[in-house]
């Protein structure tokens, strides 16, 4: 079995369902990256929004992880403003990913996120890692329960199963 890393930011925890849906059966690690900015309130929500478009970096906690030892990374964000949330925008620039297998998801509440995972991709690329697969959920008016249940349906879908062999 490969060694699998799920790297990870979520506001309102859809995003978080996800990963660890996917940890529980990939039986694969997670790491949640916390952005540090307040992002509660409505003015802060208006602030994501021109962070996300502008690609804003922000203060993240962890700022890196070793990735030494994991043949597989999985990395998720919410849409924002159809683009990745800083926190992830952030992470990406603070990896070593040359080498790395990466495969690439995106909640987001109606629409956009093909574009956060295009996005995501080419940023990946550029600092060496390979895109192997991705996918989105849809969450807009669902219940975790019933993103869990979307999740567990890609990855039989898109045979997610099969990364994990080797
Ligand atoms: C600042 C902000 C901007 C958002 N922009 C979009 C968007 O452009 N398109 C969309 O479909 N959903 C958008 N959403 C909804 C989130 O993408 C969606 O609820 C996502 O599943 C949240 O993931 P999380 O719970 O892991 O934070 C936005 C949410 C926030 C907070």
């Amino acid at each position: 079995m490969k060694k699998i890393l799920i790297i990870y930011y979520s506001k309102t925890k859809n995003t978080e369902t996800v990963a660890k849906t996917l940890a529980d059966e990939l039986s694969a690690e997670t790491v949640e990256i916390k952005d540090l900015k307040n992002r509660y309130g409505f003015l802060s929500n208006i602030g994501s929004i021109i962070d996300a478009i502008r690609e804003n970096k922000t203060r993240i906690e962890p700022e890196t992880i070793d990735l030494t030892g994991y043949d597989l990374l999985y990395m998720g964000s919410p849409t924002w403003a159809g683009k990745p949330a800083p926190a992830i925008i952030t992470i990406i620039d603070n990896l070593k990913l040359k080498g790395k297998d990466v495969i690439l998801f995106a909640t987001m509440g109606r629409q956009g996120g093909s574009n956060v995972i295009d996005r995501m991709a080419e940023k990946i690329k550029a600092r060496g890692g390979r895109i192997i697969n991705s996918f989105t959920i849809k969450t807009g008016g669902k219940q975790f329960n019933e993103i869990k249940e979307d999740t567990l349906k890609v990855i039989a879908e898109k045979d997610l199963k099969i990364y994990s062999i080797g």
